[in-house]
């Protein structure tokens, strides 16, 4: 499903914070990917999801290799991975209601006919009820705000899910919920899951196999 293979990416020329990195996620599996604070890990996260291009090493999704990232990305391929961070607010624009931040991929890929009926039904999925759909980011808390992150992440179908960090600042049940929420999609579509973060005992309860950052270099 997705292999990054001696992956090297940073933001200055020359200075890496990510070195030959290795990580393969086969069709159907959870991994999860511990490591310290700083380490490198939300810089291959993003690499994984197309949101950042590496300075040397290749990614192949599906088979097919990437060769462009961010926009300028196949849709097909952007389309194939969702991808949650830790902090909902700032990956949500503060203006829209809660229903219209679920509903943005399915807008902005032209699919506005099946916005009510996919946006109610990830609502049950990731537990939004009540009129929390109607409210702004500032009328909810961070765990209402991640969960419609979530559904967001799900709205396009995905077949890769990356989750960086996605509970990191939420409480013992908004995590539960949020990690039942996640494996309920996948048994549904059996799609794969990289989990990214620095609990170990969650990651290892959550996924097949947990790799340490440190066993990835090559
Ligand atoms: N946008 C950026 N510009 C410059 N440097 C960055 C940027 N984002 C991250 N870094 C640096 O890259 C290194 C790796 O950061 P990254 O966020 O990938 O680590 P991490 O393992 O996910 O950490 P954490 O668990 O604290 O989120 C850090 O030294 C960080 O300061």
């Amino acid at each position: 499903m997705l292999d990054l293979k001696n992956i090297t990416a940073g933001y200055e020329r020359g200075r890496p914070v990510v070195r030959e990195v290795s990580l393969a996620v086969a069709p159907g599996e959870a991994v999860g990917l511990l490591g310290p604070s700083g380490c490198g890990k939300s810089t291959l996260a993003r690499v994984a999801a197309l949101l950042h291009r590496p300075d040397n090493g290749t990614v192949t999704l599906d088979g097919a290799l990437v060769t462009e990232w961010r926009h300028r990305a196949p849709r097909a391929q952007r389309t194939t991975v969702g991808v949650v961070f830790q902090s909902p607010r700032l990956a949500a624009d503060p203006r829209l209601r809660l229903r219209e931040i679920v509903a943005e991929p399915l807008r902005a890929t032209g699919r506005q006919i099946e916005v009510r009926e996919r946006v109610d039904e990830l609502a049950d999925l990731v537990g939004l009820g009540g009129d929390l759909l109607n409210r702004r980011p500032h009328e909810v808390s961070d765990g209402q705000l991640q969960r419609a992150c979530l559904a967001r992440a799900l709205v396009l179908r995905p077949r890769l899910l990356v989750c960086d960090e996605m509970t990191a600042m939420l409480d013992a049940s908004t995590t539960a919920a949020l990690v039942a929420a996640v494996e309920r999609y996948r048994r549904e579509t059996t799609a794969s899951l990289l989990a990214v973060g620095h609990d170990r005992t969650l990651l290892e309860r959550w996924c097949d196999r947990a790799s340490e950052w440190t066993e990835l270099s090559g």
